[in-house]
């Protein structure tokens, strides 16, 4: 059995730039084999996503927009990759928003749009993109969502987040359920802080860098090559009987009380 995605198309969401995690996740796939088809919030994003994706040697890949909060949209864009390339063979999913306000202070103040907002963007966007994408998935394959340890447990100011994260960690469970039979395996990255765009929304993401390079067990923080590497590895044959799980690429921070 060979772990090469040579010959499998696969669905990257979210790359915004080059410190994306999606990007980091394409680089990987793209090493792999696979062939990439990249989808893209607005049209502000698509020059930055085609320029970064020309620099990978060979591939030949397809740019959709995808407007996540907007289910004709959604159906629509994975029923352009239907026509356009047939089977796919998975799908990462690296979409989350919130409003800034509601990422640092007290949870407690937390307004009812807020939550939605993020609820609807973080959360419930993994299961329509998954809806839309199965039929594609004529042979089985391989999703997985991007999530974060302030969904398991309080992180300090990630707030309203949290609670879409642990939205989103019960949603990819029950989707793993629903598709297992389709051989279709659902997963979770619960990566480590990393300095990204999105992470600029944070409160005090700084202290929490430091705080992972002195106290987790790794005693430094994780890239983005490394989330795409344990990516590769759950869209591979390597992880065929691991579905509705959640591996952790954080250093190991996330065992420390
Ligand atoms: C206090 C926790 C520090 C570690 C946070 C690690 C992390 C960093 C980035 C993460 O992804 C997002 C994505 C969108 C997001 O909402 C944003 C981002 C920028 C601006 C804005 O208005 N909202 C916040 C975090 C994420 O889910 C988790």
């Amino acid at each position: 059995m060979n772990f090469s995605l040579e010959g499998r198309t696969y669905v990257v969401m979210g790359v915004a730039n080059k410190r994306s995690i999606a990007w980091g996740i394409a680089r990987s796939l793209h090493e792999a084999g696979a062939r990439l088809i990249f989808t893209y919030a607005n049209e502000r994003f698509e020059k930055p996503v085609r320029d970064l994706v020309s620099t990978l040697e060979g591939q030949d890949a397809l740019f959709y927009e995808c407007d996540v909060t907007n289910d004709e949209a959604v159906d629509a864009t994975f029923q352009q990759i239907g026509n356009d390339v047939g089977t796919i063979h998975g799908l990462a999913h690296c979409i989350a928003f919130a409003d800034k306000e509601d990422l640092k202070g007290e949870f407690v103040d937390t307004s009812r749009d807020g939550y939605l907002l993020s609820q609807n963007i973080s959360a419930y966007s993994l299961v329509a993109v998954t809806r839309a994408a199965k039929p594609l998935m004529t042979e089985g394959g391989s999703i997985v969502t991007m999530t974060y340890l302030g969904g398991e447990r309080v992180v300090q100011n990630y707030n309203v987040m949290g609670v879409a994260k642990a939205s989103l960690d019960a949603s990819m469970k029950y989707l793993a359920n629903d598709l297992g039979k389709n051989n279709i395996r659902v997963n979770g990255i619960s990566a480590g802080p990393i300095r990204t765009l999105s992470a600029k929304g944070v409160g005090d993401f700084n202290t929490v860098l430091k705080q992972i390079e002195e106290k987790a067990p790794l005693r430094r923080t994780v890239t983005q090559e490394e989330v795409g590497d344990t990516a590769y590895y759950l869209m591979s044959d390597l992880s065929r009987g691991v579905t509705g799980e959640i591996i952790h690429v954080d250093s190991g921070f996330n065992i420390l009380g």
